[in-house]
């Protein structure tokens, strides 16, 4: 039977999978598994970021965002790819479109302290802003918390697919992931925008898992199988964690990496600002992304090419117009 249509994405508890009681624990796997295997999508609570954490987070964003266009350009390093540091407006647009999103963001990435992680030397060096001394510790607490919850959720995710519930762990230490606050900035003259900018266009993400805080705001919906979009209403102690592109190939299309956007606010809110702050959680890029054999049957053959997370990452960032050919 075909799994029944949500009109809202499952609510989670991170608690029940950390309380170390099996059957919570088994429980929480199971509306998770069941849950990526339909929309897509959960809103997950007790994540571990509390709300000194957030509110200090968002003070430091903000303040980042506020500074003059000039002052913040000097953090954008395109020789980078948009890996590291600021990433100005209307540069990234979703694969398959020519006209940038509405927003500016800025990449905060791993910082490798192991020496001797061959990993080490793949990364640039992250780019701290100079006038907004609270940003380094600020979004870095949030890194390794939200790494943290994600590692946890990779392991529910493991256990669901039977395979060791450790079998990501090596994969994702020391990974490639990125924390990206968004500034979805106010626009004076909706006239002045081209007809089809958005905020963020539709797309699915490239990593494993994506944990996104500020979901609670308007505007972010997620495309159901039956081609309706429905909005997504996470409360403000919830972040949002869906199935990136990545994790959707190495299950050979088993959980499934749903398409999401931003939408617009109404005209007469153009000129507001949203704000948001996805991790996206990705593996050390060496890890093969080729389908779980046990995941390739008759009902449902291998459906993409082999490849690592490395190349693929490279494929998509070229895509987006962050990094060129
Ligand atoms: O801002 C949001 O709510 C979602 C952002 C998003 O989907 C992305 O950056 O990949
Ligand atoms: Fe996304």
């Amino acid at each position: 039977m075909q799994d029944p249509l949500l009109d809202q994405i499952p609510s989670l508890d991170l608690a029940d999978f950390r309380s170390g009681d099996p059957q919570r624990k088994a429980h929480f796997v199971q509306q998770l598994g069941k849950a990526y295997q339909s929309i897509g999508f959960v809103a997950l609570k007790n994540h571990g970021l509390n709300d000194a954490q957030t509110k200090e987070l968002y003070a430091n964003v903000q303040a980042f965002f506020q500074l003059p266009d000039a002052a913040k350009q000097a953090y954008e390093k395109p020789e980078l790819a948009g890996q590291r540091g600021y990433i100005s407006k209307g540069k990234e647009h979703a694969k398959g479109r020519n006209t940038g999103d509405l927003k500016e963001f800025y990449h905060v990435g791993q910082e490798v302290e192991d020496a001797t992680d061959p990993v080490k030397g793949e990364y640039p060096d992250n780019i701290w802003p100079a006038e907004v001394p609270g940003f380094h510790d600020s979004t870095f607490n949030a890194y390794r918390t939200l790494e943290a919850a994600g590692q946890d959720v990779l392991r529910a995710i493991a256990l669901y697919l039977e395979l060791p519930e450790n079998y990501f762990d090596d994969k994702v230490r020391h990974g490639n992931s990125i924390l990206r606050p968004i500034h979805y900035f106010p626009i004076e003259d909706p006239d002045a925008v081209p007809a089809d900018a958005v905020r963020a266009a539709e797309h699915g993400d490239i990593n494993l898992i994506t944990l996104l805080m500020g979901a609670s705001a308007d505007g972010l919906q997620v495309l159901r199988r039956d081609g309706q979009w429905i909005a997504i209403t996470a409360l403000p102690d919830q972040i949002v964690v869906n199935v990136g592109d990545m994790l959707q190939r190495l299950t050979n299309g088993v959980l499934r990496s749903t398409i999401h956007r931003v939408v617009n606010p109404p005209r007469e809110k153009m000129n507001t600002s949203r704000y948001s702050i996805p991790f996206f959680m990705h593996p050390r890029s060496e890890m093969s992304l080729a389908a779980l054999p046990h995941l390739v049957t008759a009902d449902n053959p291998k459906k993409e090419a082999d490849i690592t997370a490395g190349e693929f990452l490279n494929e998509r960032l070229i895509e987006l117009g962050l990094k060129k050919k």
